[in-house]
């Protein structure tokens, strides 16, 4: 019998732990022939099981269990617990990235490997860099750290840089809000990353990797860690890659507790041990990155996506998706709603079906305001625009942003106005300081939306000039895009903009 006990860190927070130790006791005690696998999360959180058995002939699903309840789980009478909820939602997801979270122990490399593990590989192993670029580029992956620049371009850039050394750094600081696929990924499936990282390293002639992680994930930092050690003593990394006569290692570097440290350049001077301030591009990292290296920066989900690209064929993952977004995106809803948690599928999915059909509406049962998709830096949609499909493109043409794939859902009651202020907020405290439309322009974007706010109308399109300075002044995205929050917020719901809302119109 498999037993499985859901080891992510929401589960962690509400017990899993203890459950499993009961489990694991109650089958020593009984001498049962049965197994407790602490899994990833499967999904959608709320659904998310902490017990689930598979008694062979049907794997059943369980709700949350306590430790008391760990003998009448063996006895069987634990059906009285019955499932969450219908799992129709896993039914309607596309699980291409994620197939294997929740499903295998993640620190198993044998179990990895019994669920497709390491096939894409150990085809890789047999290819040449140009081989390996040519099949990524083939399968459409674009980044899903936010910019959705081509995969396969920029390992082509860097496999054609000349350099002594190369470097494959991923790209874990994972600081938009309401997203969390790259902490379930790693938890859940690590090895999935790590061999996603030794393929961009055969790729492009790297021979060293780090993955830039997040302070605030230490579950994540533990097991990731973890599974580099299991993964180099299987002779998966080190010297020898699966035998062959090519070499590459990584090691986790803890983030500096930053949102600019994601930034690319910035997160390299981190790595550095310099102070976390934006580099001016050109040059790209692509031709001087690390340590003035050329360096893959990859987000963890672009990289946790070759695997599986490698092994079903760039064709396979290709026939996935909507125009030039090929392939699954892992999105997560959060926020003001029913239901929340990630659910992976095809691109071409509309906004307004994931907020109503999947994620159930708000939680407080009252009508959708406005979603904010991206992060902070992503612009306000309103009910007019749910009609667009999750796309690159089709997202850039109704003024979003797809970014990270995160969905924070508002109802009805929620101030526009205020978060219009929060936005600039957020970038003045966020801001490195480097240059000015962003570490001055937040600062007086704040007092003006005030301004705004206490009814002086002049002052509205001194926001719109400030917001096109930041716009086309700022040396990042930080500053760059905070105005597209700020905007459609005053564009959208001027009536949350105080009693001036006739001129903002
Ligand atoms: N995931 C998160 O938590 C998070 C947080 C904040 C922002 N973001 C996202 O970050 C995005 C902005 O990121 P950015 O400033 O790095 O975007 P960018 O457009 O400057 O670059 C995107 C990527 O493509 C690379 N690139 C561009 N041209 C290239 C070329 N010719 N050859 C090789 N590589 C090339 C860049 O080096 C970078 O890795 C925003 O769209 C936002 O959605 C994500
Ligand atoms: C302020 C700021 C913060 C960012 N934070 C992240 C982050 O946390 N994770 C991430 O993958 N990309 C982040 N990015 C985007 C990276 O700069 C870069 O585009 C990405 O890591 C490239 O990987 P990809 O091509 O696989 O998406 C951020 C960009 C900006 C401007
Ligand atoms: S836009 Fe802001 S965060 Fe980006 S370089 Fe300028 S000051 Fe730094």
């Amino acid at each position: 019998m498999r037993i499985y006990v859901s080891r992510d860190s929401a589960a962690r927070a509400v017990g899993a732990d203890a459950v499993a130790a009961a489990l694991e006791a109650e089958i020593a005690a009984r001498g049962l022939d049965a197994r407790v696998i602490r899994t990833g999360s499967r999904g959608m959180v709320w659904l998310e099981p902490l017990v689930e058995v598979d008694r062979g002939a049907g794997r059943m699903a369980y709700g949350t269990a306590t430790p008391d309840q760990a003998a009448a789980i063996l006895d069987g009478a634990a059906d009285s617990l019955g499932p969450t909820e219908d799992l129709d939602w896993m039914r309607r997801q596309t699980r291409l990235t994620f197939a294997r979270c929740g499903v295998i122990d993640p620190l198993d490399l044998a179990d990895y490997e019994a669920h497709g593990g390491l096939a894409g590989l150990r085809r890789a192993v047999a290819m040449n860099g140009q081989e390996i670029v040519n099949e990524v580029k083939t399968s459409g992956l674009r980044g899903r750290g936010g910019a959705g620049f081509p995969t396969g371009i920029k390992w082509q850039t860097v496999h054609d840089a000349p350099g002594d050394r190369k470097y494959i750094v991923c790209n874990a600081d994972e600081g938009d809000s309401g997203t969390f696929a790259d902490r379930m990924i790693m938890e859940g499936d690590p090895f999935c990353l790590i061999e996603g990282m030794a393929i961009a390293a055969l790729a492009v002639g790297a021979t060293q990797g780090y993955i830039y992680l997040r302070s605030e994930y230490p579950d994540a930092i533990a097991v990731m860690e973890e599974a580099i050690r299991l993964a180099r003593s299987a002779g998966l990394l080190g010297p020898s890659i699966l035998g062959s006569a090519r070499a590459f290692d990584m090691e986790v570097r803890v983030g500096a507790g930053a949102y600019v440290c994601g930034e690319e350049t910035s997160l390299l001077n981190s790595l550095e041990g310099k102070r976390a301030v934006v580099r001016a591009k050109p040059p790209l990292p692509a031709l001087e990155g690390l340590f003035g290296r050329p360096t893959v920066v990859n987000n963890v989900i672009s990289l946790a996506t070759v695997p599986v690209i490698l092994e079903k064929g760039a064709a396979q993952y290709a026939a996935f998706g909507l125009g030039r977004s090929r392939g699954t995106i892992p999105i997560q809803i959060a926020g003001n709603v029913a239901r929340g948690g990630l659910f992976e599928t095809a691109f071409g999915t509309t906004l307004g079906a994931l907020i109503h059909d999947i994620a159930g509406g708000t939680a407080t049962g009252r009508p959708v305001k406005a979603v904010q998709v991206g992060g902070p830096l992503g612009a306000y949609m309103s009910a007019g625009e749910f009609g667009t499909p999750f796309g690159y493109e089709e997202f850039d043409g109704a003024g979003g942003l797809i970014g990270h794939a995160g969905i924070v859902v508002f109802d009805d009651t929620a101030d526009m106005g205020a978060m219009a202020r929060f936005a600039m907020e957020f970038c003045a405290v966020e801001s490195c300081g480097k240059c000015t439309p962003c570490r001055i322009g937040a600062v007086r974007g704040v007092e003006t939306v005030d301004r705004i706010r206490r009814g002086d109308a002049s002052a509205i399109p001194l926001l719109t000039d400030l917001c096109e300075t930041m716009k086309d002044g700022s040396l990042c995205a930080l500053g760059g895009f905070t105005p597209y929050p700020v905007m459609s917020a005053l564009r959208k719901f001027p009536e949350d903009f105080g009693p001036v809302r006739e001129a903002a119109e």
